[in-house]
């Protein structure tokens, strides 16, 4: 992978960052670097998550997935981390396998889902780290039914994937379900490399080890220098954008197949980094898609923005045809790729031109190794970022009010947070 800074820098972009302030900040990257070689090797909480390309054992979860292999359609029952780190991999990768992320509970939308599928040849994975979370427990409560409606052993069609304990584990003990444990030590949204992210792509056929092997390259290039390793390069220049006055930005790749992707960057950046008043917001965005809509503001606007370019060197292509319209022929005998490649450097270009920072992350291809190598390095720039910031990278507990209020309505329990609910102060127009 590689990341290059150079439209980051003072010289080219306001804010950006001067070329001495790198060098000073290369020096509190060492120090971040140090700490997180020690909470890796102590197994910390979270820094945990950064050994998983030699603790996640792979053919463990091909074993588990193996009884559901005459699948045609998978449902992975599961919201936040526990849905987008398979999402994106089943987004960005070709499978035979239909892969459903029920991570949301809209009740039209989960039916119309059910009645696609046709479950009895739907896996489902019920995915929990706490095996507490109310969205998920209920739409499994809502998968199971439709199953015993339509006269399919949902036991024989059901793995879990959850902590220790919890509902979920109990539901896999009393049912007997096969089951694929979180690591303890590894937080939802640093969990792609895990069971959690990794079962629903075995399911899908994806080369599993190739995707370690990705992330194990990423991790051989941490080094205790931001200009030795593309994973802190990125971390490092985005928090030293953010506190110049980039207070948000855009994760913009240049693969439709990864536009997933810049939604579980999403959650991880701002889960991460987002508490004690700091933090920076991530945008999602997909090129050239938005080129004909957000960039304008991007370009035009407030300048409190950086964005981030992905693309892969390589991808399979589409030769636009030669035409006989005149306006049109410069298209002829060039590719639907060589035209996203021109859009990716020539946004490039115009952010640079109107003084805007922008990052720019180039992978191999869109491959198992390649994903392994993005995702390992996105979740190494976001702990060392949670070092710069000098934040608790590994908790949310700002997640954790909305959610008390939410089981307080539905009568689970007396949480002081629903009464807020009824004190809500209304100024309606109609
Ligand atoms: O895996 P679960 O325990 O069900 O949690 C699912 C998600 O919900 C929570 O609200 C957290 O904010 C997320 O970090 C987590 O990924």
């Amino acid at each position: 992978m590689r990341v290059d800074i150079g439209n980051a820098l003072d010289r080219v972009a306001t804010p950006g960052v001067p070329e001495d302030a790198l060098d000073r900040l290369d020096d509190r990257v060492a120090d971040a670097h140090a700490r997180i070689e020690e909470g890796r090797a102590n197994n910390e909480h979270g820094y945990e998550s950064l050994n998983l390309p030699h603790t996640v054992d792979t053919d463990e979860i091909r074993a588990a997935v193996e009884p559901f292999d005459d699948s045609e359609y998978l449902l992975n029952v599961g919201i936040g981390g526990s849905a987008l780190g398979a999402a994106t991999l089943s987004a960005a990768l070709d499978s035979d396998v239909e892969a459903y992320y029920l991570d949301n509970v809209d009740p039209e939308w989960v039916e119309s889902i059910i009645d696609d599928v046709d479950l009895s040849k739907t896996a489902v994975n019920v995915v929990s780290r706490s095996g507490t979370t109310a969205e998920t427990l209920s739409n499994f409560l809502v998968v199971r039914e439709a199953m015993e409606s339509a006269g399919v052993d949902w036991t024989e069609r059901t793995w879990v994937t959850t902590g220790e304990a919890g509902n979920l584990r109990d539901l896999a003990d009393k049912h007997d379900l096969p089951s694929l444990k979180v690591p303890d030590g590894v937080p939802g949204r640093f969990s792609v490399l895990s069971t959690v992210g990794l079962a629903a792509a075995a399911l899908q056929g994806h080369d599993i080890d190739a995707i370690v092997e990705g992330a194990a390259a990423a991790e051989a290039d941490l080094a205790p220098s931001l200009y030795e390793s593309p994973a802190y390069a990125y971390g490092a220049i985005a928090y030293a954008l953010d506190v110049r006055g980039a207070g948000i930005n855009a994760m913009m790749p240049y693969e439709e197949s990864l536009e997933t992707f810049a939604e579980w960057y999403a959650q991880l950046w701002a889960e991460s980094l987002g508490k004690d008043g700091l933090g920076q917001t991530p945008v999602r965005a997909l090129g050239a898609t938005d080129q004909h809509s957000q960039l304008q503001l991007y370009r035009a606007g407030p300048n409190d923005k950086m964005v981030t370019l992905v693309r892969a060197a390589d991808r399979e292509d589409t030769p636009i045809p030669e035409t006989d319209l005149e306006g049109l022929s410069y298209l002829g005998g060039s590719s639907l790729g060589e035209l996203l490649d021109a859009e990716f450097e020539a946004t490039e270009a115009s952010l640079a031109a109107a003084d805007l920072p922008n990052v720019r992350i180039e992978i191999d291809s869109v491959d198992e190794y390649g994903l392994g190598e993005l995702l390992y390095s996105m979740e190494a720039a976001t702990v060392l970022a949670g070092e710069l910031y000098d934040v608790d990278t590994f908790v949310q507990p700002a997640v954790e009010w909305g959610k008390k209020a939410a089981r307080g309505l539905l009568g689970g329990g007396d949480f002081e947070e629903a009464d807020a609910v009824a004190e809500k102060t209304t100024l309606t127009i109609e």
